[in-house]
């Protein structure tokens, strides 16, 4: 990727612009190839979030992310640059995509400001093969997006990605990326289109399967925990909704954003109509100048009532032998799994609480510096799914899974995320998600289970970890 200094480019100089622009055509044509100019600039405060409903179009592709206790939020929207993958490789193919796209990439700006320069999103579903021929998500999805915004603690930027051409008309593209900027510049929120419409109200129920499926389904797990077809897997439940109106998920996300701080928010659009989202805990991982975050979360609890219940139901959880187990299988996988990359890691310390407001986990964090030569993708290749969302050993859960479950996952314990071309990024895992697609959504949430499990138990934590969805989709 080449990187123009800042320098050559004063700030919404449109002279300035026009020669950059200028600069893409001509290596377009020297590469009989179209470049990717990205452009990035500094913003006043914005919010993603905010931006992303008030320019949202059902027919477009986007991307959503937040962590609003870490004050890091980014959106973008319009593919200018797809592919989907499918198989065993499509980590492997959606970096070979990204490296082919930044070969031809020129960034322009603020290229110091955080979240600057083109990023890539991409989705990744629980299995690597599609589940049927009408699955509304790719196993693997990548794109660019036109119009990039985020923000990382008190610093927002706003970045313009379009394709040059050999033949562009520069003019007409300079004076585009000019007004697109001077809007995310001085972003009037007034221009949101408040429907003012009462919220939609849920008007049918129903678990997929049946009411009593998924304590059924707990049961059978058992069974083959018993006799050692695997140690640990994870069960999910989907429960459908239909509402009297097209639900709004963006509007479900500021909730569940507000609700969960320390959790992602995430939206997945397909530029079909239908789009994924939630609030998960868990981080599959982060990759921040070199070094690698991940985590163990494993093992739940509820909440108290008051601080005294709440902290008996927590030190229950870190002695409960049930849950040190289910935990552990994690840590263990998590830290083989990174052995398998030459990345060696020391083992965590004893797990501690991670609390939410509906239910307490076990935790572990994890790290490691990476290498030269290892990257997101390849290292989440590895790590995906974990034993948090699928089991161990992997094939025979995952097997089970595919038998037991009576309904596809598609995003539903995936990996979605975004990466940069200086090789950080983030992944999360998308649990505690719905799939929306009109008046209708299907809610998932699952849980571990190990030998000790108790199919009632499991039934209500899934219902605890359902419950904020249901809450705030209406
Ligand atoms: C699979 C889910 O949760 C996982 C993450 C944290 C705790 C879990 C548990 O205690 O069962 C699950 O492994 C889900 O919420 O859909």
């Amino acid at each position: 990727m080449e990187l123009i200094s800042p320098d050559r480019f004063p700030q919404r100089d449109p002279q300035a612009l026009a020669s950059f622009l200028l600069h893409c055509r001509e290596r377009a044509r020297q590469r009989k190839h179209p470049q990717l100019a990205s452009i990035s600039l500094r913003a006043k405060h914005l919010d993603p979030l905010a931006v992303l409903q008030s320019i949202y179009e059902p027919t477009e592709l986007h991307f959503y992310l937040e962590r609003s206790q870490s004050e890091e939020a980014i959106a973008g929207a319009e593919a200018i640059l797809e592919a989907t993958f499918s198989g065993a490789q499509r980590f492997a193919n959606v970096r070979a995509f990204a490296d082919h796209v930044l070969e031809n990439t020129i960034a322009v700006g603020d290229l110091d400001a955080p979240f600057s320069g083109p990023h890539f999103f991409a989705g990744f579903t629980f299995c690597d093969e599609a589940e049927g021929d009408d699955a509304y998500f790719a196993p693997a999805t990548v794109f660019v997006p036109r119009w990039q915004v985020a923000r990382r603690q008190g610093e927002y930027v706003a970045t313009a990605n379009l394709i040059i051409e050999p033949e562009s008309d520069i003019a007409t593209l300079s004076r585009k990326v000019l007004a697109a900027h001077a809007k995310f510049g001085r972003f009037d929120y007034d221009d949101l289109q408040s429907t003012g419409a009462p919220p939609p109200s849920v008007v049918e129920r129903e678990d997929v399967g049946g009411d009593g499926w998924f304590a059924a389904a707990v049961d059978h797990a058992l069974q083959n925990i018993d006799i050692d077809v695997y140690h640990k897997i994870v069960l999910a439940r989907a429960v459908e909704l239909k509402a009297d109106q097209p639900f709004r998920p963006l509007e479900t996300l500021a909730r569940l954003r507000d609700r969960f701080p320390s959790c992602y928010s995430f939206s997945f659009a397909n530029g079909d109509g239908q789009s994924f989202i939630g609030a998960t805990p868990e981080r599959l991982l982060r990759v921040e100048s070199g070094r690698l975050f991940t985590e163990a979360l494993a093992g739940s609890a509820p909440r108290g009532e008051n601080a005294r219940e709440d902290a008996r139901h927590g030190a229950a959880l870190l002695s409960s032998d049930k849950d040190l187990r289910e935990h552990q299988l994690v840590v263990d996988s998590i830290i083989s799994r990174l052995g398998e990359v030459d990345l060696v890691v020391k083992p965590p310390a004893a797990p501690r609480l991670l609390k939410l407001p509906n239910v307490q986990h076990l935790w572990s964090p994890i790290s490691t510096e990476l290498t030269q030569d290892q990257d997101i993708l390849a290292v989440a290749a590895r790590l995906h799914p974990t034993p948090a969302v699928g089991g161990q050993p992997r094939k025979a859960a995952r097997d089970d899974i595919a038998r037991i479950e009576n309904f596809d996952r598609g995003l539903y314990a995936g990996a979605i995320g975004w990466f940069d071309y200086h090789g950080d990024g983030e992944m999360a895992v998308a649990i505690r998600s719905a799939l929306i697609d009109g008046q209708r959504a299907r809610l998932y949430a699952g849980a571990g289970i190990v030998a000790g499990s108790q199919p009632d138990r499991e039934t209500a934590e899934t219902d605890l970890k359902l419950r904020p969805l249901l809450d705030s989709l209406q």
